[in-house]
């Protein structure tokens, strides 16, 4: 990738179009080959092994406390891996520091320093680089013509809302010409609507620089709307690393299973003799019928349960059911269809169920 060759296209981050000049990409592959942690003799990471395509948008996903920041500390060179190996493109960089390698971190907090503009900001790693000053300018127009910060180069940090210090951080770790992105939790300090516009943002750069990113997040929105695939980490493991589409249809996992969207416990039998079984079930896959009615033919397990509780989200709502078993049941009236009355007794089925054992898929049944 070479800065000063960036000729934005048409998008919210630069507001130029001049579609169809592409971008020369020299974007690296990742390879964390078996990277094993441990602090004070606890172990963190577990063997944590992920190959990362060149241009490809990874995210790390997981609860707090699972290992995502540590795995991206161990990836930026900042922490040692006690065993297993970095891959950057061909190159073996474990032994590496943070400064040697070909790759650049937007940082939680953005970490600009506050006393400096904006283009002071992105400009300070080629001046402490020694690049020439020609260089240092051409490269600063180009980040910040990027990140649609042109008109704000002469601003202080403190003067910026919280995106457009969002955006300097990314223009200071762009501004290096990485060619792996590391971003760690980069929108947890914005509010709601103006974190899904950045998210989109930083999508539209990454696409367009076509550069390898990992980034951190616990976010699973944040990490559903903008990565290529997903890397689902619980207890310092990899549990699945797939399309964000397959993590929500085929979680591998109980615990991602759990983790990801809303799975409610169902225990349900294949007709009135039959014993019961333990399934998981999604929302809107739940099917009610008030007693008395017909549920429609249904080939999966059946279960009767009560009306407890209905949650408004404007174009839907929650139907909370309360089984006899005293299990809670999560399912969605959509706003075409009839009301549901408090307490009313219904019979329960699911258009799609999900069966677990000892943490591991065993089947869905459709
Ligand atoms: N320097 C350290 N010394 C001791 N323990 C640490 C250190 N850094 C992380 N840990 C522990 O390692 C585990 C993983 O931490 P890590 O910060 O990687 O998790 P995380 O998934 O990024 O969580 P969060 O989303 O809360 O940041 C945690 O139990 C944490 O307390």
């Amino acid at each position: 990738m070479s800065m000063h060759n960036i000729t934005p296209r048409e998008g919210r981050v630069t507001n130029h179009a001049t579609e169809g000049q592409h971008l020369d990409s020299n974007s690296d592959g990742l390879y964390l080959q078996g990277l094993h942690k441990s602090f004070g003799g606890r172990q963190v990471i577990t063997d944590v092994t992920l190959k990362v395509e060149p241009g490809e948008l990874v995210s790390l996903l997981g609860p707090s406390g699972c290992g995502k920041t540590t795995t991206l500390r161990m990836i930026a060179g900042f922490l040692h891996p006690d065993a297993g190996k970095v891959w950057m493109g061909s190159r073996d960089v474990t032994e590496y520091g943070a400064e040697r390698r070909p790759s650049a971190m937007v940082f939680q907090n953005y970490a600009l320093w506050p006393q400096m503009s904006v283009e002071r900001n992105i400009s300070f790693p080629l001046r402490v680089a020694k690049v020439p000053k020609a260089q240092i300018a051409q490269r600063v127009d180009a980040v910040l013509e990027l990140v649609n910060l042109t008109q704000r180069r002469r601003a202080r940090p403190g003067k910026m809302s919280g995106g457009e210090q969002q955006r300097a951080s990314l223009a200071r770790a762009l501004v290096r010409e990485p060619s792996i992105l590391l971003l760690d939790e980069p929108l947890s300090n914005l509010d709601a609507k103006l974190r899904e516009r950045v998210r989109e943002d930083i999508r539209e750069i990454q696409q367009r620089l076509n550069i390898t990113t990992i980034m951190v997040t616990h976010d699973q929105q944040e990490a559903m709307a903008i990565s290529d695939r997903i890397a689902v980490m619980h207890d310092g493991r990899l549990e699945q690393v797939c399309a964000p589409e397959d993590l929500y249809m085929r979680p591998e996992t109980e615990n991602i299973a759990r983790f990801i969207g809303t799975m409610s416990d169902f225990d349900g039998a294949f007709g009135p003799s039959e014993p019961k079984e333990h399934w998981l079930v999604r929302p809107e896959d739940i099917r009610y019928a008030s007693e008395g009615s017909e549920l429609g033919s249904t080939s999966l397990p059946v279960c009767d349960a009560k009306v407890v509780r209905t949650i408004p989200h404007g174009r839907y709502e929650e139907v909370i059911f309360d089984a006899f078993d005293g299990t809670s049941i999560t399912g969605l009236r959509q706003l075409d269809q009839p009301t549901i009355a408090l307490g009313a007794q219904v019979h329960l089925s699911a258009t799609r169920i999900y069966h677990y054992k000892d943490n591991a898929l065993l089947e869905v049944m459709q």
